[in-house]
């Protein structure tokens, strides 16, 4: 299996190239060659394999001869060591938790199995890698948690000054070690610009790695909850998928290219709401983000777009005759964590709540759909929004989050600029 950047089907890497370099110097996206089916024996086996070795199957059948299949089966196995249960709202409402890994975010499932298939790649190598993260939020705790301590490695993760939440943001920058935070006076689109122009600057990127959702390897252990959640409830599903940078609903699409049943994709977004605006008129304008208190998907030019429209042939037509979008503001994500709580019971963070408003919009006009929302985090780690509308002592912070609220905050200042970035990788790389 080999590898091709989006701006050059004809060009091919392998699977070492498309990891750890992660982002094509002709600043395209990695893009496997083609996608395989999932076999008859897979499909006869499926739902009687435990979750860890039903994913295995999925990636071994999608990378097929990159890795030796007995050690993709291992690192796939070792990265997957928590569930991703559903609860079911009402007959026609499921919520996927995403959040039962180390850093309570879907983030965890891709960082994970990133950082064994990096580990795996590089372990003949001399030189050290830096993995370099842009985070709105949830990537750079999963990416610390998932590389700290590992030898030969330093994780860099740039971050939005003040607009992170304080959990996340302690998860950034109170684990010391090999984790480095540079907080950046600006905007996530600042972060992500940085980090690419980083990539593509030969002075500094000779040991540069990304662990952001341009790395394909990140996306393909994100593949893994759908396929466990049709196999659960059912092939007509519609599954509603909150985003940001839209690796999450790309993971989706190349899942269903395997052979995955699925009936509709639902792409919620909070005011940054260029996809949508995409699926209602055909024309693609990023524009810079706006911050919202669903902070991890503040995202104004989402990089897997490119992907997405790779997928559909650059099609408008087809994209939007599997995926509508749907976009709230923050006055109705607050009035959404309210409406679930009364109505369910349920504690849902502010990510989750712009994905119920838009399961809600689509079954209004498809009524009977059964729609999984895709519970990308765990409500504790916007503790004082969930305060704020649903009471003091609301939520339980887990006590893997709860040390680290009580850890000193250790960031380096930054100006949202690619050279003050190159500059500080010289200096301290
Ligand atoms: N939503 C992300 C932003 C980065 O997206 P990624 O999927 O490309 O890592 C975050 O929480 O940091």
């Amino acid at each position: 299996m080999k590898f091709y950047s989006t701006k050059s089907p004809d060009q091919f890497v392998d699977i070492k190239e498309a990891v750890i370099r992660s982002l094509p110097a002709d600043n395209g996206l990695y893009m496997p060659e083609k996608i395989n089916q999932l076999s008859d024996e897979f499909w006869a086996s499926w739902k009687d394999m435990e979750f860890a070795e039903m994913g295995a199957a999925v990636v071994k059948t999608l990378f097929a001869d990159a890795v030796p299949a007995a050690d993709l089966d291992a690192l796939v196995k070792d990265a997957l060591n928590f569930e991703a249960p559903t609860v079911q709202l009402d007959e026609t409402t499921s919520i996927l938790e995403l959040f039962h890994g180390p850093t309570l975010a879907f983030k965890d499932f891709g960082a994970r199995f990133m950082a064994r298939l990096m580990a795996y790649l590089t372990k003949d190598d001399e030189s050290d890698l830096t993995v370099l993260v842009a985070t709105s939020g949830d990537t750079g705790g999963a990416v610390a948690d998932a590389f700290l301590g590992v030898e030969g490695t330093r994780v860099v993760i740039l971050y939005p000054k003040g607009k992170v939440s304080l959990l996340q943001e302690k998860q950034l920058t109170a684990l010391g070690g090999n984790i480095t935070a540079l907080e950046i006076d600006g905007s996530f689109d600042d972060c992500q610009r940085m980090v690419k122009a980083a990539f593509l600057n030969d002075e500094v990127n000779e040991t540069l790695t990304s662990a952001n959702s341009i790395n394909i390897s990140r996306l393909v252990p994100q593949m893994l909850y759908y396929f466990d959640a049709v196999r659960k409830a059912g092939d007509d599903l519609v599954f509603v998928v909150p985003s940001g940078n839209f690796g999450n609903l790309t993971a989706a699409l190349i899942a269903t290219q395997m052979g995955m049943p699925v009936k509709h994709f639902v792409a919620a977004t909070n005011a940054n709401d260029v996809v949508p605006q995409y699926l209602d008129s055909g024309d693609y304008q990023p524009r810079p983000s706006v911050p919202t208190i669903s902070n991890a998907m503040d995202v104004g030019a989402p990089s897997n777009f490119a992907r997405m429209e790779e997928i559909y042939g650059n099609s408008w037509e087809d994209m939007k005759a599997n995926i509508s979008g749907y976009t709230y503001n923050d006055e109705q994500t607050r009035e959404a964590i309210r409406a679930v709580k009364e109505r369910y019971g349920y504690t849902i963070d502010p990510h989750g709540a712009v994905g119920w408003l838009a399961a809600e919009a689509w079954k209004s006009e498809h009524p009977g759909d059964h729609t999984v929302i895709l519970e990308t985090a765990h409500p504790s780690k916007f503790i004082d929004i969930m305060e704020e509308e649903l009471g003091a002592g609301s939520v339980e912070i887990p006590e893997r989050l709860a040390i680290l609220a009580e850890r000193e905050k250790v960031a380096t200042p930054m100006a949202p600029d690619e050279a003050a970035l190159a500059e500080w990788l010289k200096e301290n790389l």
